[in-house]
């Protein structure tokens, strides 16, 4: 027998829940035994707000760190929160299949956005979910937050917030679902980009190792992120950006050429993109569709879409500069 495999995750009551999701799946699929070890990240030990310490890689980092030196084999962390940068010398061996990716609204006494009455006190820390609730037009009062979910959960039980919107993903993982009021229309909520999957990495070098935790990665879901991905990163933005990105593959609604012949079916990539200014008042929506193999262009072009509609002025990015003309 082998060594039990030291899977590194964050101690939060969610994270240790996806992680201990991934180690069943891949003891059952290899019989190998896999351990959990908590790693502290400092986005766990900070309560500042995430767009002030750094955003995106606060709470991978230390992971990162423990695979590097060698303290763990494998590390999992939520996918909207990896940085959209390779990392040097690590590999992401898998993406599992998604959860359900949309936001969910817990809100007081079972009421949806639509029954708040104007001037409720919605929680939420993230600049995409306070942008797009603005773009709404309901009057709500956007709230700044952090904490676990628990805490966030348990600011509507006080009565402090009239409401908070959170991950369905995390919320289905913790048992907290009987919470939810609502689940957002991405059309109006756009979740952030990876919400719902997860990242299994480990080290480059260990080529064994890559082979294995392939058993647990869903080519379908690493696709629909990888467009979501690649739009964020064209965009230039982080978790913390009011950029929302979903991508869903389902077959296409047209016949192949060479349906007759019983060729496999073509499966298609439908991507939406949106950027949101954080008083709601610029919002800037596309979206793309094409091979599901093409996922990574797809993210790029509709990046480039929403960048030609303005996108840049939103997140920081400098339009492309005009191409020099030969002056005559
Ligand atoms: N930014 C924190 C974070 N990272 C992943 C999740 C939930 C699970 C997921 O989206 O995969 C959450 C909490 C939330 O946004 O409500």
């Amino acid at each position: 027998m082998s060594d039990p495999l030291r899977l590194g995750t964050r101690g939060s009551k969610l994270a240790l829940a996806q992680s201990q999701g991934v180690a069943d799946a891949l003891t059952a699929a290899t019989g190998r035994e896999v351990r959990l070890v908590e790693i502290t990240t400092y986005g766990d030990v900070s309560n500042e707000p995430l767009a002030g310490i750094g955003g995106t890689g606060v709470f991978v980092n230390a992971l990162r760190e423990a695979l590097l030196d060698g303290r763990v084999d494998v590390a999992v962390h939520s996918l909207k929160d990896l940085p959209t940068a390779d990392a040097e010398g690590l590999t992401l061996a898998a993406v599992p299949t998604r959860a359900d990716p949309r936001d969910a609204l817990c809100a007081r006494d079972g009421l949806t956005l639509g029954e708040l009455p104007p001037g409720s006190t919605v929680g939420t820390g993230s600049p995409r979910r306070s942008a797009q609730l603005r773009a709404l037009g309901l009057d709500l009062e956007v709230v700044p937050i952090r904490g676990n979910v628990d805490t966030r959960l348990s600011k509507v039980a006080d009565g402090e917030l009239d409401g908070v919107v959170l991950a369905h993903a995390g919320l289905a993982r913790l048992g907290r679902l009987d919470s939810v009021t609502e689940v957002l229309d991405p059309l109006q909520m756009l979740p952030a980009p990876g919400q719902g999957a997860l990242a299994v990495e480990c080290r480059s070098d260990a080529a064994e190792l890559v082979n294995m935790l392939a058993v647990v990665d869903d080519p379908t879901t690493r696709a629909a992120v990888l467009a979501e991905r690649t739009l964020l990163a064209v965009l230039d933005s982080g978790c913390s950006a009011p950029v929302g990105a979903y991508a869903v593959a389902a077959e296409g609604d047209y016949a192949p050429d060479d349906a007759s012949t019983g060729a496999t079916v073509q499966l298609e990539l439908y991507v939406r993109g949106a950027v949101i200014s954080g008083d709601g008042a610029v919002n800037i929506r596309k979206s793309v569709t094409g091979p599901v193999e093409k996922a990574e262009e797809l993210g790029r072009q509709l990046a480039h879409e929403l960048l030609d509609d303005g996108a840049g002025a939103v997140v920081g990015v400098e339009p492309p500069a005009p191409k020099e003309e030969n002056v005559s």
